[in-house]
């Protein structure tokens, strides 16, 4: 008999996270997550992961609710249950509203954690893993590359932090040190857009010359004019491996590429499939960061990845604050992409808690082995997941919002977004 979805829990969490600064501001103390249970009348479960802004809870429990009786293995059914439930929240149709963006990603963005929690519910009840579900792992281990963060010591009013405060270029060194003997990263990408670029500069060159021939990436997420990317990237431009998101938009991007041999990455000027073809247009990039949790789950994940292929860009893999669902998911993803041709981002080693019991996603030389169990490989620890919600309801944070906290700090910063 065919196991139908009998229920859906979305569960939001909040996890401790350090004061890591960027271009529009700081980390919260707490990052929010949502975990998403689906169970079936079979007894099976699977397991999903994604962002818990309020809108986007209630997007999830409304899905939630409209899946009672919907069978697990039909993906493509599960996607109009999520067009039409969003529709009818938003008075659109159809998921061919084609210019409305908005409702396009959270049709996206909603539907990710639960085709994620179908393909880990199939893969336990067929006991394979997920990426076998995508086509089959090509790599046994998945390589990430150490997030390094300009950083207060401590959020106010707390003690500092095991990484301390990073605002120098040696502090910078340091920080990239812990990344490197903890967990072995090979590669390093640095956030920018917090200094002004020469301070950035100067940070990413003592980077280079104190780990000399590990790949370098500076993300100042469109801090800068056309102008100063230009400038940076003739400084840079036999130390980086890329420069990620110089400036705004496919048109400042292009321009950007079209003045430096200096590949250019982006997770902010291609964020759907609408924004491929003007980019391969522009010519405004050579590397896409995916993010499954952005582009509709991990079967369009690797769609993109084929359209990186047929383009000849490269691929890399974006993140954002996450816990161990996720990392589990974007591990599988990455094995079963043959064309990932750079190492994965991860904010991973910035949090200390998780609701996943620990054990499975260890980093060994900056890699995460594929989980080789049923479905994701991971199981959700129900006190730690229980002692993270009750943190959220706590917490009193309800969505990100780095500018308005870092304006209860310091009341005249505004985004440094085109600063410099
Ligand atoms: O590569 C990126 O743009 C990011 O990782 C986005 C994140 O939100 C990052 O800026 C952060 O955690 O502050």
């Amino acid at each position: 008999m065919t196991s139908r979805i009998s229920r859906v829990e979305v569960t939001p969490v909040a996890f401790a996270d350090p004061p890591l600064l960027n271009v529009v501001g700081v980390h919260q103390p707490y990052a929010l997550r949502a975990v998403v249970e689906v169970h079936t009348d079979a007894g099976s479960l699977g397991l999903g992961e994604t962002y818990a802004g309020e809108l986007h809870l209630e997007r999830l429990r409304a899905v939630g609710d409209a899946l009672g009786g919907h069978d697990p293995y039909d993906l493509h059914g599960l996607r109009r249950v999520v067009v039409e439930t969003l529709g009818r929240e938003t008075g659109g149709g159809s998921d061919s509203v084609g210019g409305m963006l908005a409702i396009d990603s959270a049709v996206d963005q909603v539907f990710s954690p639960f085709e994620v929690a179908c393909l880990d519910l199939q893969g336990r009840e067929t006991g394979r893993p997920v990426a076998d579900l995508l086509g089959g792992a090509v790599r046994d281990r998945v390589p990430f590359s150490g997030y390094l963060f300009y950083k207060w010591a401590a959020h106010p009013g707390q003690d500092a932090d095991e990484w301390g405060e990073a605002l120098t270029p040696e502090q910078v060194v340091a920080q990239a040190r812990r990344m490197v003997e903890g967990w072995g990263f090979g590669s390093l990408k640095l956030k920018g857009g917090v200094l002004p670029p020469e301070q950035e500069c100067e940070a990413v060159e003592a980077l280079a010359e104190a780990f000399p021939g590990v790949p370098l990436r500076l993300d100042p997420n469109c801090g800068w004019t056309v102008e100063t990317s230009l400038r940076v990237a003739e400084r840079l431009g036999g130390v980086l491996e890329y420069l990620e998101d110089p400036t705004l938009g496919i048109e400042g991007m292009a321009r950007v590429r079209a003045g430096t041999g200096l590949p250019l990455a982006t997770n902010m000027c291609v964020i759907a499939f609408e924004h491929v073809p003007p980019a391969v247009r522009e010519g405004a990039v050579d590397v896409i960061l995916s993010d499954h949790h952005l582009w509709g789950g991990l079967r369009r994940s690797t769609l993109l990845a084929g359209i990186c292929d047929t383009f000849g860009m490269g691929l890399s893999m974006h993140s954002n604050s996450h816990l161990g669902v996720s990392l589990a998911a974007m591990t599988h993803l990455a094995a079963a992409t043959p064309n990932l041709t750079y190492a994965c981002d991860t904010h991973y080693p910035w949090k200390t808690e998780d609701v996943v019991v620990p054990g499975v996603l260890e980093f060994v030389d900056g890699a995460v082995p594929v989980p080789t169990g049923a479905g994701l490989g991971v199981e959700l620890d129900r006190d730690a997941l229980g002692r993270l919600h009750e943190q959220y309801l706590s917490c009193g944070i309800r969505g990100r919002a780095d500018t308005a906290y870092m304006q209860s700090i310091q009341p005249d910063f505004t985004p440094n977004t085109l600063r410099w």
